[in-house]
């Protein structure tokens, strides 16, 4: 039997357009006699459509378009969509009366649908929130094959793997015990630094424990903060990988189930990049083209300073929405350097991008004055240093506003954690790319960069990073190195750790403890931040949730 997975990218929301994404992948695999196409969790309406769900007519509308797709599909072709159904006894349990759903279509028909049984609310997910769990065990026969279905986390609760029992359940034992002949898992999980291969790892642990077949198929594409894989991939009953789709693309790809064996058959296999650094890079271009291109820009603007993170930014930039759609814009103060002017000139060379140069001195003289009454007698100091950045928050909202482009905001995760930027100035813009990127991440994927391109000049990664917001700053008057930074925000923020236990690791007290305080005071500048694109286990973003006003 041909099986077909479709790795798609769907807009949330989007359920006519999704509806046809379905049917033309319905269309190419049925010319190519499939019997059984899979399609990722929430097919329909993209994931995670949220308090979109909180709209009873929008899920009225999901109902209507499944039905009209199970009628436009080709006929011999069973298409599993994922959809989401409403519960029979209404408000049950508070008011979540719904299901995560797969429904099975065929021949013009809503055969079976299935309910998804374990309900994620940690990190970015909150199913709980619109979703009661399925409590039947989900299979269908096709052609006399017994396929069990599984939707996303239904798979991630194998206590033997994690060595922890998370729900009480396991969907994989509960098929395993009925004896189907394959298991199919329907995914929207998103992507962080390593779960690719963490995917593969734990569903090989679980055939070979349940010593059964697997297909898992993931949604691809960028939705806000989140950036979805793809990854696909099937493993045959010994464990061993038999097909994977693309990573960061669209895929439609074939596996073969042998009736005779029980097992499915060898069929492609996409590598997956060789270094963190590649596979971060192709997560950060996916995720800024989708937010762009699902947001309806078609340009950009940033900041260009002579720095890393800008240079990076524009760089990534560069690679999704194309050279022509990248704006850099030079704005020097008296504080500027040379190199800053040198550097940013350079870069966009290499990148091929346009750029536009307003100096902002004269504003800043303008500001000076307008305060100076009121500032008489005080020092120069923190104030007067952000209005320079809140000057150039201005100019590139106005060059966004007058010309339509997305401002992207260059702030990378070590900042973001101890409040390193200026609110209403660089953390203006609509996406934060590299806000999950820790600065030791920012270097090491430029170098990672440079090892294959001419992208970034190497004075922009050799100088010491400096705000340049007064007379020979550097980062390191204020802040600790880099690299003991991001260590100690690594144990914070990804390990849970306590200052004793990032003491005992050799750190000192006093900075640990600093760390610690900056972290919390900055966190109502990160609730005012724009999105910023997830690639840890731990960002920033909507799975943080933390206090503003709290004792630290
Ligand atoms: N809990 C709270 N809730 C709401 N508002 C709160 C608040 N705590 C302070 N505030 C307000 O926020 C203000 C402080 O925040 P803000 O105005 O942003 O400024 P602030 O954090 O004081 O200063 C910005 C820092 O970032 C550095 N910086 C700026 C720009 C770029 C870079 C870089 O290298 O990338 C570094 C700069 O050198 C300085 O150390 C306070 O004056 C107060 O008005
Ligand atoms: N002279 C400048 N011209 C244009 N944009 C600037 C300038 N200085 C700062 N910016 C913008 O503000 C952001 C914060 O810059 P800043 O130099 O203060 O810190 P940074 O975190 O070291 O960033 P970078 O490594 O990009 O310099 C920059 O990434 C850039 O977008
Ligand atoms: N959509 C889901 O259920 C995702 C949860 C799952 N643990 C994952 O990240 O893959």
């Amino acid at each position: 039997m041909k099986i077909a997975i479709a790795q798609l990218n769907p807009i949330i929301g989007d359920l006519l357009g999704n509806a046809q994404k379905i049917l033309e992948a319905a269309q190419k695999v049925a010319a190519e006699n499939t019997r059984l196409l899979l399609t990722p969790e929430l097919s329909l309406c993209g994931y995670p459509p949220r308090d979109l769900l909180l709209n009873p007519s929008f899920v009225e509308t999901m109902g209507t378009t499944l039905q009209q797709l199970a009628r436009d599909l080709p006929k011999n072709l069973a298409v599993l969509v994922g959809t989401v159904e409403k519960h029979l006894e209404a408000h049950s349990n508070g008011g979540k009366n719904l299901y995560n759903s797969m429904a099975l279509l065929e021949n013009g028909k809503i055969k079976q649908i299935f309910h998804k049984r374990l309900l994620p609310t940690y990190d970015v997910f909150d199913e709980r929130r619109y979703f009661e769990p399925g409590l039947g065990t989900n299979y269908f026969t096709l052609d006399g094959i017994d396929i069990g279905v599984t939707i996303c986390e239904d798979l991630w609760n194998d206590e033997e793997f994690w060595g922890k029992r998370t729900y009480a359940i396991n969907p994989i034992a509960d098929l395993a015990i009925i004896g189907v002949d394959l298991i199919i898992n329907l995914s929207a999980s998103p992507y962080s630094l390593g779960k690719p291969q963490l995917r593969e790892k734990m569903l090989h642990h679980s055939i070979l424990r349940f010593q059964q077949p697997m297909i898992y198929t993931n949604q691809v594409g960028g939705n806000d903060d989140l950036i979805f894989d793809g990854n696909s991939f099937a493993l045959n009953r010994n464990g061993e990988l038999v097909c994977r789709a693309c990573g960061f693309d669209v895929d439609l790809a074939f596996v073969e189930f042998d009736i005779e064996t029980g097992d499915l058959q060898p069929s492609s296999i996409i590598p997956i990049p060789e270094t963190e650094d590649s596979e971060i890079w192709q997560a950060l271009v996916l995720g800024v083209r989708d937010y762009a291109q699902k947001c309806r820009f078609t340009s950009s603007v940033l900041g260009l300073s002579g720095g890393i993170d800008s240079a990076l930014v524009a760089a990534i930039a560069t690679a999704a929405l194309g050279k022509d759609n990248v704006l850099g814009m030079l704005m020097p103060s008296p504080y500027s350097s040379d190199h800053s002017i040198s550097d940013a000139i350079a870069l966009s060379e290499n990148l091929g991008i346009k750029t536009q140069t307003i100096p902002i001195g004269e504003l800043m003289k303008s500001f000076d004055n307008a305060l100076s009454g009121m500032f008489a007698g005080t020092e120069f100091g923190l104030a007067e240093e952000n209005i320079q950045s809140r000057i150039r928050g201005n100019l590139l909202m106005a060059v966004a506003n007058k010309f339509g482009y997305l401002l992207l905001s260059t702030g990378n995760k070590s900042e973001m954690a101890v409040g390193y930027c200026t609110l209403y100035g660089d953390m203006n813009g609509g996406l934060a790319v590299i806000a999950d990127l820790p600065k030791t991440r920012v270097y090491s994927l430029c170098n990672w960069l440079n090892s294959s391109t001419t992208s970034i000049p190497p004075n922009i990664i050799t100088k010491a990073p400096s705000a340049e917001l007064k007379p020979g700053q550097v980062d390191q008057d204020s802040l600790p190195p880099y690299d003991i930074l991001d260590d100690i925000l690594q144990k914070l923020i990804h390990n849970h750790q306590s200052s004793a236990q990032i003491v005992a690791a050799g750190y000192d007290a006093t900075v640990v403890n600093r760390v610690i305080q900056l972290v919390a005071r900055a966190e109502f500048k990160r609730r005012q931040a724009p999105p910023g694109l997830k690639i840890t286990d731990r960002a920033f973003g909507t799975g943080w949730r933390m206090p503003i006003a709290s004792i630290t």
